[in-house]
Order: C-alpha cells, then structure tokens, then sequence
C-alpha cells in the first residue's frame, strides 16, 4: 500500500465555508506542472500558498489541450518537451503537499485519465495528498463513472458550466459538482482578457438560483479590477490561470519568474480584501 501523503489543508468544500464564515472570496490560482520544471513548480505552489491562494489549480500538460488558449498550450508543450510525466508530477506533489497550506485540485484532460484508468488514476492522486479534480472536457454524460471512483477515494469533482449551457443542464451540472462549481466567464480558450464580460453577473445569479453550492469564475480574469469587479458580482471564488502561467513560463530564469509570481498574486490578492 504506497504510503498516504498528508496534506495539511482541508478541502475544497470546507475552504468555501470557512471563507463564506470570514465573508472572503476564495483566491485561486492556476499553472501548469513542469513549466519551467517540475522543480519551479514545487517552489511556485510554496510561493502560492504562502501569499494568499485559497486553492490551487494544477494543470497536468496534455498534446491536445483543446480548451486551452496560446498561453497555457504553450506552457504545455514546454513542460511535455522537458519530459514532465504523470508520475514525476505525482512525486513533486508528495514531496510539497505537506508544506502547503492550501488544497490542490489537479486539472486533467479526459485521455490520460482513461488510460490510467479510472480508479488508478483517482487512487493515484488522493495518495499525494490531492483534494480535488477538474476535467474540463469530460462530457456530462461521461461524468457517472468520474464519480463513482471521486466519491470512493474522497476526491472532489468540479464540474464546469458556460454561458451558452441550456439552463436544465446548467442545473444538472451544478447539481453533480462537488467543491465548487467552476462558471467559464466567457465562450471560447483560456487566456487573459482586457475585461470580463458583464454577462457573469446574470450568470452566477442564475446559478445561486439553483445551487447553495458555491462558484469560482474563471477565463480572462488578469487584474485587480477583473478580480474586483467579479467579486462584487458575487462570485464565491476568483480563478486566475493564463496570466499567471505567463509570469512563469516567459520569465528569464526561473527565479525571475517566481519573484513575478509573488509580486502578481499578492497585487490580484490584495483586491479581494
Ligand atoms: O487562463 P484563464 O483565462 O485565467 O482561465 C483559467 C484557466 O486557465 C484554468 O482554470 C484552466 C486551465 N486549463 C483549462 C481548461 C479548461 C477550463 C479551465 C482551464
């Protein structure tokens, strides 16, 4: 039986709570495992954690990232081209889950998933000390079976809805989401926009019309204001990927990039309070 890592965090579901009992929204940042390197990546979760981040996202690189925008395709194939593996991402994460104060939620396309297995794959992640999943291209239909496995290894599925989601499907997904249910701000790939369509605010009205459960956005969102404004239209927690991934991934150095990483979250975080 391969040795349970301990995460020290509480879960996804449980931060929400907390920070609705503090009257905070959640800050929740994403990058891509292995970009620069894997070992960039253990001192930029440290470094997350440490300035402010409720939960962090942590994207598994995949050759068909099909709702990813430049930036995060990018930092993808970065990380694939060093080499970065399932299994190497998995042994970072034991190595540093113990030091962070926040829960991860792994991001992952379908494929890997599937070819891992599902149970595997569940087994796999909930050992490293991870609370969370998110399959952003799972279809609804699909989800059952990402479930079942979720459920039985204490793993968090969020499920995501969109602007063009009819309402009834809207309801079923929010419905079947746990930790949170992440709303897509706006149609099309990932990456930072000047501005957040107003839209979100029908948006996650319609979906607190339906859920006590809360709900993160994201798409676009890259400044204090973004940040601001999607807080103040009543978002539970604020997701912030392709510009963080940017600092990152284009800096000189890695030391360059960590630095740009803190200076960043601490100036998106400090918006929130
Ligand atoms: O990059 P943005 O525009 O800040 O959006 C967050 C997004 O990157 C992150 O949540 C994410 C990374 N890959 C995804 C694929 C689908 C949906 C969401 C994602």
């Amino acid at each position: 039986m391969a040795a349970l890592t301990v995460s020290n965090a509480i879960g996804l579901s449980e931060t929400f709570s907390k920070l609705k009992e503090q009257g905070k929204v959640a800050f929740i940042p994403y990058i891509t495992a292995g970009d620069p390197d894997l070992s960039t990546t253990a001192e930029a979760l440290k470094v997350l954690s440490n300035h402010g981040s409720d939960i962090i996202e942590l994207g598994v690189p995949y050759s068909d990232p099909l709702a990813d925008g430049p930036v995060i395709q990018a930092a993808a194939t970065r990380s694939l081209a060093r080499g970065t593996n399932f299994s190497a991402i998995i042994s970072m994460l034991k190595e540093v889950i113990p030091e962070l104060s926040c829960p991860i939620a792994l991001f992952s396309y379908y494929n890997p998933i599937l070819k891992r297995g599902v149970e595997n794959f569940m087994m796999t992640i909930r050992d490293a000390g991870v609370h969370g999943l998110v399959v952003p291209d799972v279809p609804l239909e699909e989800t059952e079976i990402l479930r079942k496995e979720a459920v039985k290894y204490n793993i968090e599925l969020v499920l995501l809805t969109t602007p063009t989601t009819p309402k009834d499907r809207m309801k079923a997904i929010v419905e079947a989401s746990e930790g949170f249910v992440y709303l897509v701000s706006s149609v099309g790939v990932t990456g930072a926009r000047t501005s957040v369509s107003d839209r979100v605010q029908t948006l996650l009205e319609e979906i607190k019309e339906a859920t006590e459960k809360p709900v993160a956005v994201g798409f676009g969102i890259s400044k204090p204001e973004h940040v601001k404004q999607v807080a103040n239209w009543g978002a539970d927690g604020i997701i912030v990927g392709s510009a963080m991934v940017k600092l990152l991934g284009e800096a000189q150095t890695p030391e360059e990039g960590l630095k740009a990483l803190e200076s960043f979250t601490k100036s998106l975080k400090s918006a929130l309070s």
